[in-house]
């Protein structure tokens, strides 16, 4: 469905499942929620019987179009906090490399040759059709150094009707190659400006897709380059990614690189690149005055836990990211990380904390629940959206996703014609169990449809309303 489409008024009928808060889900057996034409949440029912007395309690519904859930649940759309959208052709290569090295063996090569239009629009097309297909409703998207094919990365997003904050990466140091990195301190913030009006100028409002000023990481940036961003960000008032702390010899070169700072997140902030919508990348070694620091500062922490272990960078201490009032969500940061899924990510998030856990104290165990905030109501802070997306709450926009499973009829085959992925439910499982099977053995398959401030912008064969 275009963009532009209209939208009739729907109700959506039968279970969901969304946060209320940070340890603790809702799950409403028999709900509805009466999602109007301009996508947003009119009302939400619990101990529904029967949609015909929705209908009588809220009159002026009474045409409007009915989506049932079968076997499965509404659940809100996940937000990716942190992706390459560059970097989705090399998903699954890495090897053995380490940060520094995979930067130079895989990523800088594969990113230069996004200079094509032609192959951008292909992987460009390719990785939002992907990411839609895993439920990704809002997605954090670096671009590369190329000003028109990051611009037309905003036009697809815009197009499929993807939430997205696009952004044009920024490097001006011999880190990158001389054919991949910006010229001159001028040229980059004259690029960067023009993507950010084009981006505007695409969605005035930032409705669908917003600008990011995307400085790559210390470490790729002069001081100068940095501080003209922190400018442009002030000025723009454009959201603001990078990458911090995230492996020790990064942490070292940075050092070597800004001996007058006092730490990693010292030298953001000393560019005006701590604000309360930044986004840092993993923080998987920062030290406590740096927690401190970006809490004091309000950014927020996107969390990429699949990366970490892939790129052996570390395990992000979550529960002291939490327990510092910082704002966290999840990231799949392709190609670093391995998959397109923040389903895998929450599965991750939860390994890695139990790594952390074994070499702490149970604390810092995350549970499925807290796992499911993160993708979702903690997502949706990291972004800005809070009180537009993450839940199902009155005032809020429908950004969903209808989940799935697969029941098993006597004799141990799933019903129905198409294959229903790799979650079984034989039926005397309770809902809360539906959630657990779906996040430790869910996939794809489960996601049949998805839905962007009410708009129908993926589905499946398994989807019938
Ligand atoms: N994971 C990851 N870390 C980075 N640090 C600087 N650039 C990158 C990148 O592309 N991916
Ligand atoms: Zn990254």
């Amino acid at each position: 469905m275009a963009a532009s489409t209209p939208i009739p008024p729907t109700i959506y009928l039968g279970t969901f499942v969304h946060s209320k808060s940070l340890s603790e889900l809702e799950i409403c057996d028999q709900g509805a929620i009466g999602v109007d034409s301009a996508g947003v949440i009119k009302f939400v029912e619990r101990d529904v019987v029967r949609v015909e007395d929705v209908k009588a309690k809220h009159w002026e519904w009474k045409d409007a179009e009915v989506v049932r859930v079968e076997d499965g649940f509404f659940f809100p759309g996940f937000i990716d906090t942190h992706t390459h959208a560059s970097q989705h052709a090399n998903t699954g290569l890495f090897g053995k490399t380490t940060l520094l090295s995979w930067l130079s063996t895989y990523t800088f090569p594969m990113e230069a040759s996004l200079e094509s239009l032609t192959k951008a629009l292909t992987i460009y097309t390719n990785f939002v059709s992907r990411t839609l297909s895993h439920g990704t409703t809002t997605c954090a998207y670096y671009g590369t150094i190329h000003r028109f094919s990051t611009n037309l990365l905003a036009d697809i997003c815009l197009e499929r009707g993807q939430r997205a904050l696009v952004g044009r990466v920024c490097m001006d140091t011999d880190l990158s190659p001389e054919y991949y990195r910006d010229t001159s301190v001028e040229s980059a913030i004259e690029e960067s400006a023009a993507s950010i009006d084009y981006i505007r100028s695409i969605d005035p409002e930032g409705a669908i897709v917003r600008p990011i000023i995307t400085p790559r990481f210390a470490p790729s940036c002069s001081a100068s380059c940095l501080a003209a961003l922190g400018a442009l960000a002030q000025e723009t008032a454009a959201h603001i990614q990078t990458h911090i702390s995230e492996n020790k010899p990064e942490i070292e070169l940075v050092a070597s690189l800004f001996p007058a700072s006092t730490s990693y997140a010292d030298v953001y902030d000393t560019a005006g690149l701590l604000t309360p919508r930044t986004i840092l990348a993993h923080a998987v070694h920062l030290t406590p005055a740096e927690v401190q620091l970006v809490a004091a500062r309000g950014a927020k922490i996107s969390h990429c836990p699949a990366s970490n272990t892939a790129l052996t960078s570390g395990c992000a201490p979550v529960r002291d990211l939490l327990n510092a009032g910082i704002a966290v969500g999840l990231g799949t940061d392709v190609s670093g990380g391995f998959s397109p899924s923040i389903l895998e990510e929450c599965r991750q998030a939860i390994w890695v904390s139990r790594f952390v856990a074994m070499a702490s104290s149970d604390a810092a165990k995350l549970s499925t629940e807290e796992a499911l905030y993160l993708a979702t109501r903690g997502g949706a802070a990291v972004v800005g959206l809070e009180s537009k997306v993450g839940g199902f709450d009155v005032g809020m926009e429908f950004d969903a996703q209808m989940v799935r499973l697969g029941s098993v009829s006597e004799g141990g085959d799933q019903k129905g014609e198409f294959e229903a992925g790799p979650v079984d439910v034989f039926g005397f499982e309770t809902t809360d169990e539906k959630v657990q099977k779906w996040v430790y053995s869910g996939d794809d398959r489960n996601t049949v449809a998805v839905w962007v401030r009410g708009r129908l912008v993926h589905r499946t064969g398994r989807y019938v309303k």
